[in-house]
């Protein structure tokens, strides 16, 4: 649980306006990692007041607090599954309701970008740094859970997030008539699956269909495709930023693929070329992560919202920077991670 004095300082933050937190908050090239670790928490309340939720939901200032307080505490310390990576996520989430202005434009209402907001913070909750195959192949505890519906990891999130939600002093939904509550935490569940990457995957067509012929908010299924859309865009929005720092974060993706490899490998199986530190080349599985899988995110984002073009620039920008060092590790054939770190 949550300490009192935890909260009640939190609580009394005067979370304020969020330039408070950074006079580039709310920019899209804005990298929520570089605030100071223990203000965190200050700048997700200030996140949920300045999108007008609080006083929208009538969530209590001291309820929000201690929901913060234990989702962080709900996170493990992986190198890259962490409440940071949490908090970056609601960060990214928070940009595209304020940049787009999807409530203002009624592509969103009020209730899912509360839902987008929250699912963002809990997506990841209780991550052990290791992927849905791992669950299965050492047949841990989730997959006996979750195995039968895939999924496995997004479903044991989406548990942890319902667990905080029904511990007391934590349920921010509390205020809502129970046709909301019920509709929110379907959206929370919806948004979290959405963020496996073989569920992405298998909608991609939808969304390309979906980009081409317009959004139409009046369809239930448009409605339930951006939301996939929204947190995958969230989930990958450390590629979306300055070269360094999205460098800097996919190192910390494959240091836990490579000891995920390792652990596969005592266990007698052959990780993949990606989880396996002695045989991956980064620079050239960068390229292909951001071809195959995030690029067309942003491209789609960009043409749904002609204000989103910028984010999806930079991304392209740093695949160039990959290209340069596929290039020249290639050139010295220095192939693993321990070599790029030259580039640092
Ligand atoms: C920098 C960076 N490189 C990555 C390289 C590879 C992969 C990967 O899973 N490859 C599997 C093969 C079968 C293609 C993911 C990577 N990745 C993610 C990520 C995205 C996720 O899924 C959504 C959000 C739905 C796209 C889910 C989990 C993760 Cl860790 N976040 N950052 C990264
Ligand atoms: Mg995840
Ligand atoms: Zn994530």
């Amino acid at each position: 649980q949550v300490s009192r004095e935890e909260t009640d300082q939190l609580c009394a933050e005067n979370t304020g306006s969020v330039a408070r937190y950074s006079p580039s908050f709310t920019a899209w090239e804005y990298f929520p990692r570089d605030l100071e670790e223990r203000r965190w928490p200050a700048a997700v309340l200030a996140m949920y007041e300045d999108l007008g939720l609080v006083h929208r939901f009538g969530i209590e200032r001291s309820t929000l607090a201690r929901f913060v307080l234990m989702v962080r505490k709900g996170y493990r310390d992986p190198p890259y599954h962490n409440f940071s990576h949490a908090y970056s996520v609601a960060h990214f989430a928070y940009l595209m309701l304020k940049n787009l202005q999807l409530v203002e434009s009624r592509c969103l209402d009020d209730l899912e970008s509360l839902s987008l907001l929250t699912a963002c913070l809990c997506h990841d909750l209780d991550h052990r740094g290791t992927t849905n195959s791992f669950q299965v192949a050492s047949r841990s505890v989730l997959a006996s859970l979750y195995s039968s519906e895939g999924s496995v990891m997004e479903q044991h999130h989406f548990a942890q997030s319902v667990c905080i939600l029904n511990t007391d002093g934590c349920n921010i939904l509390s205020e809502l008539p129970p046709k909301d509550y019920t509709q929110c935490l379907d959206m929370v569940r919806g948004m979290i699956l959405a963020t496996d990457l073989s569920r992405h995957l298998s909608i991609m067509t939808e969304l390309e269909a979906m980009a081409t012929g317009g959004y139409r908010s009046c369809e239930p299924r448009h409605r339930r495709l951006l939301h996939s859309l929204l947190m995958t865009a969230a989930d990958l929005s450390d590629q979306t930023k300055r070269w360094l720092s999205s460098k800097k974060a996919a190192k910390l993706v494959y240091r836990e693929f490579f000891s995920q490899g390792d652990m596969e490998k005592q266990m007698g199986n052959d990780p993949s070329e990606m989880m396996d530190r002695e045989r991956a080349f980064i620079p050239k599985l960068q390229i292909q992560f951001l071809d195959d899988i995030a690029l067309p995110v942003y491209s789609l984002m960009g043409s749904l919202f002609p204000a989103c073009e910028e984010v999806y620039a930079q991304t392209k920008a740093n695949r160039r920077c990959w290209q340069r060092m596929a290039d020249i590790c290639s050139r010295r054939n220095a192939t693993n991670v321990q070599s790029i770190d030259v580039f640092d």
